[in-house]
């Protein structure tokens, strides 16, 4: 799914007008529909609704949802916010549509404003401002906006709650943005609704077909997407009746200084459930007996120090190559670990500590191979670019490391992003907090080096493995909740997940 800025909704709003063609005061009463349509399934006709419209049409959705309640039975108070004297046509006409029949008590305010009680019973509908804000709320605006936040009633916001910017909220002022319980978005997310600082003024958000052109929406160019599942499901390729295990790659995993042997644990575990064919770790002799207890499937490669990483693998008798997992920062594994990205020619998997090494070694960034993985937290990202004041800001930036140095640029976190050496960014839709528990990195490592050893490319890997991973995260929650989940748990649910993804493909 397209993920598109606000200028551009605009024009595909005209385009969908000009196309089907459709008058923009009925596309305006399609998306009143659909909102009227989810706010009753959300609360029933018993409960007080006051709506707070503004100026633009997003106020004239709000109008036009005032009117579609009230004739379902609804009591509604509306007030629309008139300061400046000028309406949007479609505001306008659907106050005229409200006055002249309806049951709705209706205020247009034009300057001074008696506010209506807002109790915890009552169902707010906040149709102020959408896409269409250039700065931060001010004013008599912000004082609404305080109001409703002060209030113990539900929020509902049209589209966007008002305030929100639809990309770049890293000036905006966060309390002149209304805090809402449900967000009823309209036909494609917005850019903010991806950022962990934006989550408490959207609530749940939720979509709503209002019909814009399909073929507009293919037509408009963007660098983001939300991945669907449909998008995954394709990139499966299937297995055929007499393949054997060379078919499916060997990956090489280098991972797990003395102490740390479980991140290699759980990454070449991840690997073997995600389907590689083999799977080797290269770890110090002292992990050898744990390595080969805990995981009997891999093969352990010796290296020659005790304690952690100091010599680099020919790369050539693998398929696919990760590092990174509990490896150390020592000096001995900085210097091994450069060599080993100079060694490799392939994309190859880089997490943890790899990407810890590479903050202090950035002339080594250029070694590495085109392609390659890079998976880092935001922390980890921050270390790499320098600090970020925002997750647009940092999004920005992990972009802007994909696109120099030719590689992707996994950011993890909630709605993890991919985003790919031509600048493009996928957002994930799977996954959940209880996720946000140690070794849960080490598992992604694991998925995306044995993607990448079966012969996905580097983009495809990217988006099946985080995929995967999350998803094998939901069905760990289904059985084992939030707070109790571990990272063994997540890798232990990726064949469940294969099942559910490859359901009407195997
Ligand atoms: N394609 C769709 O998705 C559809 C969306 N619809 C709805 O339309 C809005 C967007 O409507 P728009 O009129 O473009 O924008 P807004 O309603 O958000 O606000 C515009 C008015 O607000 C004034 N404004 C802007 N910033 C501020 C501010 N910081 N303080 C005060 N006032 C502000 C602006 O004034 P200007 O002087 O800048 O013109 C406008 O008066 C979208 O969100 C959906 O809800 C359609 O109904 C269906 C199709
Ligand atoms: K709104």
């Amino acid at each position: 799914m397209k993920i598109f800025p606000g200028i551009q909704i605009k024009q595909l709003d005209a385009y969908t007008i000009e196309q089907e063609p459709i008058a923009s005061i009925d596309l305006m009463e399609r998306a009143a529909t659909a909102l009227t349509g989810a706010i009753m399934k959300y609360r029933g006709n018993e409960t007080p609704v006051v709506v707070f419209a503004g100026p633009g049409n997003n106020g004239g959705d709000a109008l036009a949802v005032s009117r579609l309640l009230g004739e379902r039975g609804y009591r509604v108070k509306a007030y629309l916010f008139n300061t400046s004297e000028h309406l949007s046509e479609d505001c306008a006409t659907n106050r005229d549509r409200l006055l002249e029949n309806s049951n709705v008590e209706f205020t247009e305010v034009t300057s001074k404003f008696e506010p209506p009680v807002l109790d915890k019973d009552c169902l707010v509908i906040d149709g102020l401002f959408g896409s269409g804000i250039k700065k931060a709320l001010s004013g008599g605006f912000a004082a609404v906006v305080n109001y409703i936040n002060a209030s113990p009633s539900t929020v509902v916001s049209i589209d966007l709650p008002s305030g929100l910017m639809c990309e770049d909220n890293t000036y905006n002022i966060r309390n002149h943005i209304i805090r809402a319980d449900k967000t009823l978005s309209l036909q494609l997310p917005k850019l903010s609704f991806f950022f962990a600082e934006n989550a408490d003024y959207l609530g749940e958000w939720e979509l709503l077909d209002i019909g814009l052109s399909q073929k507009g929406i293919e037509e408009t160019f963007t660098t983001w997407y939300f991945t669907e599942e449909e998008d995954i499901r394709k990139l499966i390729k299937p297995r055929k009746r007499f393949d054997h295990k060379g078919n499916y790659g060997h990956a090489l995993l280098i991972a797990g200084s003395y102490g740390m042997a479980g991140a290699s644990v759980l990454a070449a575990k991840a690997c073997l459930r995600t389907g590689a064919g083999m799977v080797t770790v290269h770890a110090p002799l002292k992990n050898n007996d744990i390595l080969q207890t805990a995981i009997p499937e891999a093969i352990v490669r010796h290296d020659a120090h005790e304690f952690c990483f100091s010599m680099p693998v020919y790369p050539d008798n693998y398929t696919a190559v990760a590092i990174g997992p509990g490896l150390g920062q020592s000096e001995e594994t900085a210097t091994a670990l450069i060599e080993q990205i100079r060694l490799c020619q392939e994309p190859m998997v880089l997490d943890a500590d790899a990407l810890n090494i590479l903050a202090v070694h950035r002339n080594a960034m250029n070694s590495i191979p085109r392609g390659s993985i890079l998976t880092p937290h935001p922390k980890e990202l921050e270390r790499l670019v320098g600090k970020c004041e925002s997750s647009f800001l940092r999004l920005t930036k992990a972009r802007d490391l994909a696109t120099t140095y030719k590689i992707f640029v996994v950011l993890k976190g909630a709605y993890t992003v991919i985003a790919t050496p031509e600048g493009n960014c996928y957002f994930n839709p799977t996954g959940n907090p209880g996720m946000a528990t140690a070794g849960s990195g080490d598992v992604l490592t694991g998925v995306l080096v044995s993607l990448l050893a079966q012969g996905y490319t580097s983009e495809e890997s990217c988006k099946l493995g985080v995929y995967l991973h999350g998803m094998a995260g939901d069905m760990a929650k289904e059985k084992l909740g939030e707070r109790g989940l571990i990272a063994s748990d997540i890798a232990e649910n990726l064949p469940a997940a294969w099942i559910k993804l490859t359901q009407s493909i195997d």
